[in-house]
């Protein structure tokens, strides 16, 4: 089993600037750097079992784009016990895609997931019922975000949804200035110094490009989704549903 450390990745001086990589120093702290980074991480796995519960359907496939360590793909797990479907884990990171394997092999299931070493941009997605992309739409490259949903919406059976976790901007200064100040001190809260603040802010620097919420449900709208709003937000952390 393997085990998980302390993120100090950003605590000492760097001399030359990198950017941010999903690799094996990423993924051998991940559970302790989403937890102090991300306010209402554990809500939107929560919420990712309960929505599932309600949106799967028997026969169906069940997808978790950017899987990571795999935390949504077991919160979906949850809520299938009983019910007859494929769950299909997706992440382009070898060291993520490992120890996912391995975590989720600690768990007793009725289910196999599937686990996919891959780009999800070219992943294909059918008969599904029920796509996660927690965190995931924003490190891929903005003018890929339209295509990419617009795949997912032809993949899912009608009444099918799609649970989509971002870390949103927003288009006023005045409360974006707040909001991003009101998270630094969430971090600082649990515990990261002013040093690993800033030097993971800017490995993040057109790495994680973040959308406005107008920009998502637009889109979503535009590619045809039947209702689309936010069920979580908290800061600039923000979960979208979008029913087909
Ligand atoms: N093109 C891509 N194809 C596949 N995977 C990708 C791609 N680009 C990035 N990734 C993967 O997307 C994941 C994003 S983390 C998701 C957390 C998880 N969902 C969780 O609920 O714990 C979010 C975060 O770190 O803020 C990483 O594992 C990348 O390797
Ligand atoms: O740390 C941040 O500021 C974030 O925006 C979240 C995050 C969490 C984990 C990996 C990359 C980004």
């Amino acid at each position: 089993m393997t085990h998980y450390q302390k993120d100090t990745l950003f605590s000492q001086p760097q001399t030359e600037q990198k950017a941010f990589r999903f690799d094996e120093q990423v993924a051998s702290v991940f559970p302790d750097m989403i937890e102090r980074s991300v306010p209402s991480y554990q809500e939107t796995l929560k919420g990712i079992t309960e929505l599932t519960k309600h949106f799967a359907q028997a026969n169906s496939q069940l997808y978790d784009l950017g899987c990571s360590l795999g935390a949504a793909t077991l919160a979906m797990r949850r809520a299938v016990e009983d019910k007859p479907c494929q769950i299909i884990a997706v992440d382009n990171s070898p060291a993520m895609l490992a120890k996912a394997q391995d975590y989720l092999s600690n768990y007793h299931s009725n289910h196999q997931v599937k686990f996919i070493e891959g780009d999800m941009l070219a992943t294909p997605i059918n008969n599904a019922s029920v796509v996660v992309l927690n965190f995931t739409l924003q490190f891929i490259s903005p003018n890929q975000r339209h295509s990419m949903l617009s795949r997912i919406y032809d993949g899912l059976n009608p009444g099918g949804l799609l649970i989509m976790s971002e870390k949103l901007v927003n288009t006023q200064p005045g409360i974006q200035t707040i909001i991003d100040e009101m998270h630094l001190q969430f971090k600082r809260d649990n515990g990261y110094s002013e040093l690993e603040i800033s030097q993971k802010r800017a490995s993040l620097e057109n790495v994680l490009i973040s959308d406005s919420r107008e920009i998502h449900l637009e889109r979503l709208r535009k590619i045809g989704f039947r209702e689309c709003d936010t069920w979580l937000q908290y800061f600039q952390f923000a979960s979208f549903i979008a029913i087909k």
